[in-house]
C-alpha cells in the first residue's frame, strides 16, 4: 500500500514536470529563433546602409564626371567604358558568389541613373 502511494506521488510529480517542460520548451525555442532572426536582420540593415553609402559616393563621382563632360563636350554615354565596368563587376561578383545576372541588373540600373544625371548636367 505504502509503495503504491509513493508510485502515485512520483507519477504526479513526473507528469507535472512533463507539463512544465512541454510549455517552456516551445517558448524558449521561439525566443531563440526571434533573437537569431533579429541578429541577422541587424546585419542586413547595417550592410544595406553601407551599400547605400557606397551608391551615394559613386553618384557624387558621376556628378563630377558629368560636369567635366558637359564642359568638354564629351557625350554622357561611353559604351566601351560601361562594358569594362560590367565585365569587372561580373568578375568581382563571381568571387563573391553572385550571379552575372544580378550584377548586370544592378549595374544597368546604376548606369541608367548615371546617364540621367549626366544628361541633366549637359542641358543645364
Ligand atoms: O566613365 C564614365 O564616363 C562615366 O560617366 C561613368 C559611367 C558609369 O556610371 O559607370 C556612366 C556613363 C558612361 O556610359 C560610362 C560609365
Amino acid at each position: 500500500m505504502q509503495m503504491k502511494k509513493y508510485n502515485y506521488i512520483i507519477a504526479v510529480l513526473l507528469s507535472c514536470q512533463g507539463s512544465i517542460y512541454a510549455q517552456s520548451v516551445p517558448v524558449k525555442k521561439q525566443e531563440t529563433k526571434d533573437m537569431t532572426l533579429e541578429m541577422y536582420r541587424k546585419q542586413i540593415d547595417s550592410l544595406d546602409k553601407t551599400l547605400i553609402e557606397v551608391l551615394g559616393k559613386r553618384e557624387r563621382v558621376v556628378k563630377e564626371i558629368g560636369i567635366y563632360k558637359a564642359k568638354h563636350n564629351i557625350p554622357p554615354l561611353q559604351a566601351a567604358r560601361f562594358q569594362q565596368v560590367l565585365d569587372r563587376g561580373i568578375a568581382a561578383g563571381d568571387k563573391e558568389g553572385l550571379s552575372a545576372e544580378l550584377i548586370t541588373e544592378v549595374l544597368n540600373a546604376v548606369h541608367k541613373e548615371s546617364l540621367r544625371i549626366e544628361e541633366e548636367l549637359k542641358h543645364k
